[in-house]
Parts: structure tokens; sequence; C-alpha cells
């Protein structure tokens, strides 16, 4: 939390600014009860009109005084938090970008957008109040506390009592509300996690018709954030009743005993009148107070929240001295002795993996689900780090480049294709915004989606619904392999990304890859033999084991669970072939 403080720095000023003007205010109104005071003990009690219209003229203008500075206060603490809102908003979404997986899974993907969202619009609250009472709840408690010992000590019993009272209900309410801020945080971030996992799943939800059940499970997590919020806006809301019957009880009291004390002429009317207004200071101020203690941890709790993004140590950083590729860069990619498990997954996944891919050639990797073939390439990515043994590219371990540079250098076709709302043409220069109209039709041809592209109205501006959800499965995919060919890559990656293609589409598609990608390196990860039988190399996974390396003909008379596969989807003529 306390690294949440430099993000005031910029506001300095603003803050000074502010506490300047508090002081200012607070001085404003502890003089008013004197100017009462006179006004009744001379004005008053003299029948002396004018004296009282140049008090009350006075009396005036210290409130005008006090209303402008306390405008000012709240204009300086509203920017200054507002302002901090936005740099910690801004740090939060900067730091989430450089997560990789792990972080991912450790935060969950609700509770990062409730920390950005939530949790710092509580702290931009509990700035305003803060900047607006830290500093004029003492000055206006203390300053009263002198003016009214100065000005009757024999009452002081009264405020201390008042005091007293007031403590014990802000401890109890302390002891009773604290353990349930924290609580709150978290069930905001579950009902997050329930409506997002609902609305991206509406149409499983449909198709099963558990509507039902998907029902319950949001109202559960509605009420249960519901009757937690309102256990404490009811603790919260006593809370005012009984400051102000104590307020009442203490103002009977001084009337009371200060009665007395004027009619033995101890006192004159004014001061005990002036006595009143000190002992209400007094106690506003504590109440100030008091309402600064029961935020304070409310908004610690969401400090912390933000504080443990922007102070997660990444896993996977940019070596110190980063070593540049070479000029006459060549795209081999080689595996060396690599295993890898999962963070936080016992097994390894991956297990002493072996194999080049030489430049300008097509690496093809075929296993069963769950072999290890994305996980091969999100290590090539840097999405992960290798546990043992290390990924060379043109001969330099992966870990020595920035992933920049080390990204640079890959079109990556994820095996879910996304997109972003904008255009076709947005999406498709997403890798290279400078891309011309040329380079965008040429990627879009060779990957297959220059028909219906030419299909729609628009064409190239073409509008993506949120998450390419406007095009077919197929569509998206072949867009997806047009946005990485755009970037004119030396590598390319691509992970199952023929999945959602017609077979015709995907021979098509292939024939136009080796034609057009002559000196880029390729790793396609695929299901289907087909795909991948014309590959110079296929790398047979199982269990995260490589069982088989070569041609699809040297792999057919050597790798048994290659055979399995290829036979279980080619036909005898294929086979033959
Ligand atoms: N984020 C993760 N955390 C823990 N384990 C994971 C994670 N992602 C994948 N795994 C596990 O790693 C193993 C390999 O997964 P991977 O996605 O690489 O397989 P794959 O061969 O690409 O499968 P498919 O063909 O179904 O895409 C699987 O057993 C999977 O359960």
């Amino acid at each position: 939390m306390v690294n949440l403080v430099k993000y005031l720095r910029s506001y300095y000023g603003f803050i000074l600014g502010a506490v300047a003007l508090l002081f200012l205010q607070a001085n404003c109104d502890l003089a008013l009860p004197d100017y009462m005071s006179d006004i009744v003990n001379t004005g008053v009690m003299t029948g002396n009109t004018n004296y009282i219209l140049k008090t009350g003229a006075i009396m005036l203008l210290i409130t005008l005084l006090g209303t402008a500075a306390s405008v000012m206060v709240g204009y300086f603490a509203a920017r200054t938090a507002a302002g901090v809102a936005r740099d910690l908003r801004s740090g939060v979404f900067k730091k989430v970008e450089q997560f990789t997986h792990a972080e991912f899974d450790h935060f969950s993907t609700a509770s990062l957008i409730t920390r950005t969202t939530n949790d710092i619009t509580q702290l931009q609250t509990v700035l305003v109040m803060m900047i607006r009472l830290v500093f004029y709840a003492p000055i206006l408690g203390v300053g009263g506390v002198i003016k009214a010992i100065s000005s009757s000590s024999s009452m002081s019993w009264i405020i201390g009592i008042a005091v007293l009272c007031l403590i014990g209900v802000v401890v109890i309410l302390f002891i009773v509300v604290i353990p349930k801020f924290k609580l709150i945080q978290s069930l905001i971030d579950r009902l997050n996690l329930v409506a997002r996992e609902n609305i991206e799943g509406m149409l499983v939800i449909r198709a099963f018709n558990t509507q039902k059940f998907e029902g319950a499970r949001f109202d559960k997590a509605n009420r249960d954030l519901l009757e937690t919020n309102l256990f404490v806006n009811r603790a919260m809301a006593l809370m005012m009743p009984v400051m102000m019957l104590i307020m009442n009880l203490v103002t009977v009291i001084i009337v009371w005993v200060g009665a007395k004390h004027v009619s033995a002429l101890q006192m004159g009317i004014g001061d005990m009148m002036a006595y009143m207004q000190y002992a209400m200071q007094i106690i506003m101020a504590f109440l100030m107070m008091s309402m600064m203690f029961i935020m304070f941890p409310r908004a610690a709790v969401a400090a912390d929240r933000i504080a443990e993004v922007l102070e997660k140590e990444e896993s996977i950083t940019d070596p110190e001295e980063p070593v540049p590729f070479r000029e006459d860069f060549q795209p081999t990619i080689e595996f060396r002795n690599v295993g890898f498990a999962y963070p936080g997954g016992e097994d390894a996944v991956l297990h002493n993996i072996n194999f080049v891919a030489p430049t300008g050639q097509t690496t093809a990797i075929i296993g069963s689900t769950g072999s290890g073939k994305s996980t091969l390439l999100n290590l090539l990515m840097r999405f992960y780090d290798v546990t043992a043994g290390e990924i060379l590219v043109d001969g330099q371990d992966i870990r020595t480049v920035t992933r920049r540079s080390l990204r640079e250098k890959i079109g990556y076709i994820p095996q879910k294709s996304t997109l972003f709302s904008g255009s076709i043409r947005s999406n498709l220069s997403y890798g290279d915004k400078k891309a011309t109209q040329e380079t965008l039709a040429k990627a879009a041809e060779i990957a297959q989606a220059t028909e219906f592209i030419a299909a729609k109205e628009e064409g190239y501006d073409s509008v993506i619904a949120q998450g390419g959800t406007n095009v077919s499965g197929g569509q998206r995919q072949r867009l997806s392999i047009a946005r990485a060919l755009v970037k004119n890559a030396p590598i390319y990656l691509f992970d199952d990304s023929f999945s959602a293609l017609d077979l015709k589409t995907d021979q098509n598609l292939r024939a136009a890859l080796q034609r057009e990608t002559g000196t880029s390196t390729i790793l396609l990860v695929a299901q289907r033999v087909s795909t991948i039988m014309n590959a110079e190399q296929i790398i047979v996974l199982d269990n995260g084991r490589i069982v088989g390396k070569g041609t699809h003909n040297e792999l057919l008379q050597t790798c048994e669970v290659y055979q399995e596969i290829a036979y279980s989807q080619l036909s005898e003529e294929e086979l033959a072939r």
C-alpha cells in the first residue's frame, strides 16, 4: 500500500493548496461562536442594534470566506482523487498487459476487472474524503477544545463524557464492520465471475436449458453481496442517529448546567451559547474522525488489492542485458532437451523435447489431444518459460533476447481465433499499422479470405463485432491467418489454425502458404494428417514425449502412434500415395 503513495506525487500542489484552505476554513468556523457570544452578551443584552448588525456582517463575511475555502478544498480534493484514480487505472492496466498466463491464473480475470474498476473507485471516494477531513477534523477538534476550556473550564466534564461515549460507539462499529469490508470485495469478484461466465456462455446455457441453475447461481452471488452490504450499511446508518442523540444530550446538559452558572452570574448567556457551539464542533470533529477510521480500512482493503497487482512479480521478464538478434537473422528453431511443467501443476507436460526446425521448412507437430502441442508453441512465444533445457532461435536462447524482439520475428495464429471490434481492415493491419491495401489483399488471398471479404457489401471496411462473433468460425480463422501473414514474419506458428476450414480450403491455403512464405520457417500444429503430410518434417507427440520424427512416408514405416492416427483418418488410396 505504501507504494501507492507515489501516485500522489504529481498532486502535491493540489494537496498543499487544500491543506492551506482547510486551515482557513477551520479558523473561520472556530471564530463564529465568539462573535455570536459578543452579539448576545453585548448587542442583545444592551439592545445595541448597530453592534448586532456590525458583528452580524462580520460573521456573514467570515461564513462566506469559510464557504469559499470549503468549495475550493472540494475542487482540489476531487481533482487529486480523480487524477490518482486515472493514474492507478493506467498503472494496473500496463502491469496486467505484462502478465503471463500464470499471473492471470493467480488473480482470475474477474478479480482483475474488479480491482481495476471497483477497487480504484472505492479508493477515489475515500481519498476525496480523507483530503477534506484528515486535517480539518483535528484542527476543528483541538481548536474547539482550547476555545471551550478557555470560555468555561468547569463544564469540560460534559465534553469529556461525550467524547468517551463517541469512542465507545466507534470502537463497537469498528469491531463489527471492518471484517465485512474484505468480504464485500471478494463477493464482488464472485459476482463478476458468475456474470462473466453467464454472458460468455449464454449459448451453451440456452442449449442445455440450464437458465434456472445459472439464475440460481447468480442469485446466490447477488444475495450474498446484498446481505453483506445491507449489514454494513445498517451498522453505518445506525451510527448517525446514535451520534445525533449524543449531540442532543450534550446540548441539553450544557443548557441545564450552563443555566445554573448563568443564574449564579458566573457566565453570560452568550458564553453559554458559544460553549454549546464549541461542544458541537468538537463532537462534529470526532464524528468526522470516526468516519475516517471506518472508511480507512475499507480503502486499505481496496489499496492492498490494487498494490498486490502492481507489485506482482512477473514470472517471465526480459533479461537485464538483452542480446539483439543477428543482422542476417536465420529463422532456425531448436528445442534442446526441453522439459516443462505448468506453474502449480504437479507433473511435467513436456519431457526431453529435442528437434530442429530448419530455415524455410515446415515442421508439423501432431499428436492426440493434450499431448502438449500447443504448450510447445506457447514456450516458443515465451508465454511460459521452459523448466528444463532451452529453446534456440537462430542459435540464441530465447531468454537472452527481449520478448518484443522475439515476437516481432513471429507470426502467431492461436488455436482460438480472436478478432477485435473494428473492421476487417483494422484487424488485418493489427500487426503492421502501415500495411498497404495491396499487402492486406495479398495476405487475404493466401489465407483464402478474398472471396468472403468481397462478398461483403463494405469489403475490407465491414464491421467486425466484439470477439469477431459476426463472422463464421472458419472465416474468423482465415482472418486470423491473414492478420499474421501481414506481419511478413520470418517464423510462423500455426496452432491448429486450420481446424475450422473445409478440406478444400485447407488444401488451397497450404498450397498458397508454401508458394508465398518461401524463406519463412513454419511450425504447424494440426490434428488432421492431410494438413501436415506434405511437411518436410513431422514430429509426433505422445504424452509430452516425441515418439516419432521424419516425413510422412518415413513415419508410416517407423512410428506406431503416427500409423494409428494416419490409418484412422486416411483412405487406402491416400495412404498409398
Ligand atoms: N494453463 C494450464 N495449466 C495447467 N495445465 C495445463 C494448462 N494448459 C494446458 N495444460 C495441460 O497441459 C497438457 C498439454 O496441453 P496442450 O494444450 O499443450 O495440449 P494439445 O496437445 O495442444 O491439446 P489439443 O490438441 O487438445 O489442443 C494437457 O494435459 C493440459 O491439461
